[in-house]
């Protein structure tokens, strides 16, 4: 018996059946992989955690734990964002060619993959990937259990955050930490969330505006409610696949949260 792939694109910006306001640019692909390839797959990704002793053995978090068991732990191929300086330096460990598979279903060119492993109940916070950095397409894909990732339209707090002098070591982009936004601040009115559930061998595609001008983000915790059912987290796994630009100019059409465009209106002029 052959296999047959079933790959279900859904475009969600275009998606009316469903009565939330889904970011644009956001494209969602589950089943990327035959079950073979997702196998083969996912025994890598154990293999490289393993290869840096991180313990991939699934520790559930307790319902209501302020604190996962266990923190993300990332590991990177290809060019890399050096959080102390803010510039993208080279990196000895290219792409594995076991990523293969998923990289010749991209729908754009990538040189940089960012492996991450999430034990349950770790997330990682909301921010957007510095625009100078990475090119028009932000892409993600999972593996192991589901997660709900969070988007959020950016405000000009999340733009205050962003272009803080304060930056976070070792975040993937802006992290930086700042206090949670006022609830009461008319900026922050419209900031809705939306939670798109991304399941194993899923790909979550950002570009145009979910990738400029929102924020993604995990948050911290043991269970997602989805379609009104609480779900405990597993062990999930995720490839961020960019492109690293290493000119560092962001020609896009969002840019209150552009970091070249701030830093061109902040330079003075000589
Ligand atoms: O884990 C993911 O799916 C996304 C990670 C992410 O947002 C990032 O590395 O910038
Ligand atoms: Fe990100």
């Amino acid at each position: 018996m052959t296999w047959e792939a079933t790959i279900t694109t859904v475009e969600l910006a275009t998606h009316t059946a469903i009565h939330h306001r889904y970011p644009q640019g956001l494209t969602l692909t589950e089943n990327l992989l035959s079950p073979e390839d997702y196998d083969r797959v996912l025994r890598s990704i154990l293999s490289a955690f393993h290869a840096i002793e991180c313990d991939t053995s699934e520790v559930i978090t307790p319902r209501g734990a302020k604190k996962p068991k266990r923190k993300r732990t990332a590991i990177h191929y290809g060019p890399q964002f050096d959080y102390s300086t803010n510039h993208v330096v080279e990196n000895p460990t290219p792409i594995p060619d076991w990523m293969a598979p998923i990289i010749t279903k991209l729908p754009v060119e990538i040189n940089q993959a960012t492996l991450q492993y999430y034990p349950p109940g770790a997330g990682i916070p909301p921010h957007i990937d510095t625009h100078s950095c990475f090119g028009s397409h932000i892409i993600s894909y999972s593996a192991g259990s589901a997660v709900a990732f969070e988007f959020k339209p950016a405000t000009s707090h999340t733009a205050e955050k962003m272009f803080a002098p304060r930056r976070v070591k070792g975040g993937p982009s802006m992290t930086p930490k700042s206090p949670s936004p006022d609830p009461n601040d008319p900026s922050e009115a419209g900031s809705q969330a939306v939670e798109v559930l991304l399941p194993g061998n899923s790909l979550c595609v950002m570009e145009n505006e979910v990738r400029y001008a929102w924020t993604h983000g995990i948050r911290s915790r043991a269970t997602d409610t989805i379609n009104g059912q609480t779900v405990p987290r597993g062990n999930r796994f995720s490839i961020t696949f960019r492109y690293v630009s290493f000119d560092g100019v962001c020609k896009c059409q969002f840019p209150n949260w552009c970091d070249t465009r701030h830093q061109a209106e902040n330079t003075p002029d000589t």
